[in-house]
């Protein structure tokens, strides 16, 4: 029988642990941790997305403030707005929730948040940390994939993992950490010729490519781990229903293990983000 992997299970199972080891933090250092989320104008999955987010962080034990500005918002108003959450030490976790605006600049303002504050793992100090594979605050979508390719499978040594997508959030860093675990990388993106062979030769394939049920199951090699980042939503008989970068339908007859959208790596992204707040907050109480 084929093994769902099951993102909430796995996410709930993080956050518990999560509550328990911030109850610990506060105790040692008297300090709780505080993330600010800040989200400009009114995409309706960013308010959502927020909205998890500090539900979250509240039930983890975080100090947790939103900011909402207009989507008319200028780049000095969201530079001032990040310069002053940089400057206030009750303040260890920023993020920025993306995409952005027209207007602004998403690569100025990930510069600016200060590294040692920045949860989404986005700034290049922390991206470069990374690549030379000691970063501390990783992206929290290719941490929430790992978690769950390393409880599904364990030792990924060896295996040869192909990542579809070459994104800054997902593909690069997931990448990055796949290679960390010693696998065998191959990123595959929109110049790839015979893309559709290359994942059937994966052990591993991580779907990240922002395209609704783009690889079918005939791409998939019997027995891989699927982990499918993608959250599309689309109209299908007439309702709107999110679904993956993978045809699940069919994939899930070939896959020894798939991640389900939604379900999948959706929860686990917000549940690593806030493992990320509480490293920050330790770090910068060096506790
Ligand atoms: N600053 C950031 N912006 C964005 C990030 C990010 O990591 N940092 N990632 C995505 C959005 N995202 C988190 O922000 C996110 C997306 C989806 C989910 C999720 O739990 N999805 C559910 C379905 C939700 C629904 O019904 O709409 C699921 O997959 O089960 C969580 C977080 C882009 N922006």
């Amino acid at each position: 029988m084929n093994r769902l992997i099951d993102g909430k299970k796995i996410s709930a199972a993080v956050v518990e642990q999560l509550a328990l080891d911030t109850r610990e933090f506060i105790a040692t250092s008297g300090v709780t941790p505080g993330l600010a989320v800040v989200l400009v104008g009114e995409d309706p999955a960013s308010q959502v997305y927020v909205r998890n987010k500090v539900k979250q962080a509240t039930a983890a034990g975080f100090n947790s403030t939103e900011h909402r500005l207009s989507a008319d918002t200028t780049q000095a108003d969201l530079n001032a707005l990040v310069e002053q959450l940089n400057n206030d030490p009750s303040v260890h976790g920023i993020l920025v929730q993306l995409p952005l605006p027209a207007q602004l600049s998403e690569p100025d303002i990930i510069r600016l948040i200060a590294p040692h504050k920045d949860v989404d793992g986005f700034h290049p100090l922390n991206v470069g940390a990374l690549a030379s594979g000691g970063a501390d605050l990783i992206p929290c979508t290719p941490m929430g994939c790992m978690i769950m390719l390393e409880q599904t499978l364990g030792d990924l040594s060896g295996k040869h993992a192909v990542v579809v997508g070459r994104s800054n959030i997902v593909g690069k860093p997931m990448a990055a950490l796949l290679l960390q675990a010693n696998c065998t990388v191959t990123i595959v993106h929109s110049r790839t010729q015979d893309i559709e062979a290359i994942c059937r030769e994966a052990d591993i394939l991580v779907a990240a490519v922002g395209r609704p049920e783009m690889i079918k199951g005939s791409w998939v090699k019997p027995g891989a781990t699927v982990i499918d980042v993608g959250i599309n939503a689309v109209e299908k008989e007439g309702k709107r229903r999110l679904v993956g970068d993978v045809d699940f339908s069919e994939a899930v007859d070939v896959a020894g293990a798939i991640s389900p959208v939604p379900g999948g790596v959706g929860p686990m992204t917000i549940a690593c983000l806030m493992k990320n707040t509480l490293t920050a907050a330790r770090q910068q109480m060096s506790v």
